[in-house]
């Protein structure tokens, strides 16, 4: 499987020009990546005191616009996450679409970020995030400050996910952060970790890049650096599968005592 991801440096508050970014970005990508990650909030960035105006009201408008891209391009796209407005509340929302254009899973971020005042704008999810499958692979999503809770990934790995994305607006301040957890969760569930970051800044927030992918034991496959890019990949499913036999940690699991 390959696997693109943009990283990006998304406009603050300017959702229309995000998109366009994105439709040029999904253009000028190889015919054989089969699948493409975005990374949080491309939609609006860090704009939360104006999330009320700038959030997609349901979906209507980022949906379809991916879900045309998606089959145009003839690629699944892990759509990083919007800011997305139901009613009163406004989630940032994961949001996943296979090749053919169908809307496959959704995940609302669970862990608001305090350092940013998430939860003064945001709601948030209350449901963990659940599997999807892509060409016979189970996947699972969980976005930025998540990373920091081992449990929803570890939920996510018992649930049979092979790959598990990290769609994020991380900042530069805290990258050492992001590389360590990334490569804890990878080894420790024994997944490929495929982590999309942003670049440039939002207001006050400096965001760090480092767009990077895992394999199930830890080592890095690529990595990208403070640029705006994109940084592509191949997942071989057989070394996990070798990974998984020489150090069997799911038949070491002991469910009587945790
Ligand atoms: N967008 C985020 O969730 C940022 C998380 C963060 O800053 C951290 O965990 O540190």
């Amino acid at each position: 499987m390959k696997i693109a991801l943009y990283q990006m440096h998304v406009i603050p508050g300017k959702p229309e020009e995000n998109m366009k970014k994105i439709s040029e970005w999904f253009n000028s990508l190889d015919e054989e990546i089969d699948l493409v990650v975005l990374p949080e909030m491309w939609n609006t960035s860090y704009r939360l005191s104006d999330l009320n105006e700038l959030a997609d009201e349901d979906g209507q408008v980022i949906i379809p616009f991916l879900q045309e891209e998606a089959k145009r391009m003839n690629k699944h796209i892990v759509g990083g996450s919007i800011a997305y407005k139901t009613g009163n509340d406004i989630y940032n929302r994961a949001i996943i679409i296979n090749n053919k254009g169908v809307l496959i899973n959704t995940y609302d971020k669970a862990h608001l970020v305090p350092m940013l005042n998430e939860h003064h704008y945001l709601t948030s999810g209350e449901k963990k995030p659940r599997i999807f499958n892509i060409d016979d692979i189970e996947m699972g999503t969980i976005i930025c400050y998540d990373l920091r809770f081992p449990e929803l990934a570890r939920s996510l790995a018992l649930e049979d996910a092979k790959v598990i994305f990290v769609t994020a607006q991380w900042p530069a301040s805290r990258i050492d952060h992001w590389q360590s957890l990334l490569k804890a969760r990878a080894i420790e569930n024994q997944v490929f970790i495929v982590a999309c970051n942003t670049v440039g800044t939002c207001d006050n927030n400096e965001f760090g890049g480092h767009t990077l992918v895992y394999a199930p034991d830890g080592t890095l496959i690529n990595s990208l650096y403070e640029d705006e890019g994109t940084l592509t990949v191949e997942l071989d499913f057989e070394t996990q599968e070798q990974i998984r036999e020489s150090i069997p940690i799911f038949n070491s699991l002991r469910t009587d005592l945790y």
